[in-house]
């Protein structure tokens, strides 16, 4: 099985990849793209601001590396106030939501990563801490047992998910605010790119960062990981210059390739094309076929296919586009006209 971690264009941080605190939006208005969701969290933030209360709990979702955590950041700079940072596979306790709930100040923002892999019973405790700020507590064993309820400060959760559709309806329904963030146009990879670049002290003609852009897959987090690559290939080999033919040499030498796709991709669209005739298949199947995990494929490497119309979802499973055998530059096959019939 191949080590998915280590793909230059994943979406996930690679492993001792530098958060660079510098190149991370601190306020709303630094944070470049994603203009709606930009805009509705002004209005949410000025209003609780104007209220003079806390903010409404917000659930941001999207695929990863788009700026869910950069967010949460966001928020509590623009709130003024602190942000505790947890994720859903690290409270394996009721106990351990109680430590933390009643640590909290008014105010203060609890960011759940990873919220969709909370366990059940956690869950449970967080229904009326959000609703109610109440903390549910049992005290005693069998039929002395009873519940005492703690009241908590007022306080926001953020919550971040890759995976919308695990969040269970109650859960959910407890959000004020739930916004998706979308792939980046390549414009907005554009600014984020140069701006990142001048704290680098980098020199990059417009049309590298253009290069740099469109193999970048709609992700900020990919976009500054090529670039760094980028940097050191122009330093050592073209005095620290980078023109479009730079960019592109030094992308084409981590097999990125124009549209950003790397290896896996190109293996998952070509086992579907000429193992399967181009599909539907199932997505355990090809997972399977190429041995990858499943949930790497949904997470990683489909969300990016279908956004370039290179897949399509159908119920019978996944099927490749005229334009995914294009850019393999394998031929697509002529359809035969239903009410034709079949010569052999
Ligand atoms: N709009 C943006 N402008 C500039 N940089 C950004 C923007 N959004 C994200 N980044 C940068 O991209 C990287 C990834 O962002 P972040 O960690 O917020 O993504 P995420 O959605 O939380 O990912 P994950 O799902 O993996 O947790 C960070 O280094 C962040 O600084
Ligand atoms: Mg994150």
């Amino acid at each position: 099985m191949s080590d998915t971690s280590q793909r230059f264009i994943s979406p996930n941080p690679m492993p001792d990849e530098p958060v660079d605190p510098a190149l991370r939006p601190v306020r709303l208005k630094d944070f470049i793209g994603q203009d709606q969701i930009r805009e509705n969290l002004s209005i949410l933030i000025t209003a609780a601001r104007q209220r003079n209360e806390p903010l409404e709990h917000v659930l941001f979702y999207g695929p990863p590396g788009l700026g869910k955590t950069t967010l949460a950041h966001v928020l509590a700079n623009e709130m003024g106030v602190n942000i505790k940072i947890t994720a859903g596979p690290a409270i394996e306790k009721a106990g351990d939501l109680a430590a933390i709930l009643t640590n909290l100040k008014g105010g203060d923002i609890l960011f759940i990563d990873e919220i969709h892999r909370l366990g059940k019973a956690i869950e449970e405790v967080l229904y009326p801490a959000m609703e109610d700020f109440a903390l549910d507590i049992m005290i005693g064993k069998g039929p002395a047992a009873r519940s005492i309820r703690l009241k908590l400060p007022r306080f926001t959760v953020i919550g971040a998910t890759t995976r919308l559709a695990l969040i269970s309806a109650p859960l959910r329904a407890r959000f004020g605010a739930v916004y998706r963030l979308d792939y980046y146009d390549v414009n907005a990879i554009e600014a984020i790119l140069k701006r990142a670049a001048s704290r680098l002290q980098m020199t990059v003609e417009p049309e590298g960062f253009r290069e740099i852009a469109h193999r970048a897959r709609g992700t900020p987090r990919v976009a500054l990981r090529l670039l760094r690559r980028v940097r050191d290939f122009a330093q050592v080999r073209h005095q620290g210059l980078v023109t479009q033919a730079v960019a592109a040499e030094a992308l084409n030498l981590l097999n990125v390739d124009p549209l950003g796709l790397d290896e896996v991709d190109r293996r998952v669209l070509s086992t579907i094309i000429l193992k399967y005739n181009g599909g539907p298949v199932g997505l355990n199947t090809i997972a399977a076929s190429i041995g990858e995990e499943p949930d790497t494929i949904m997470d990683v490497v489909e969300p990016y296919l279908l956004q370039l119309g290179f897949l399509d979802r159908t119920p019978q499973g996944r099927v490749a586009t005229q334009r995914a055998y294009e850019h393999l530059s394998i031929p697509y096959p002529q359809t035969q006209s239903p009410n034709q019939p079949e010569l052999f």
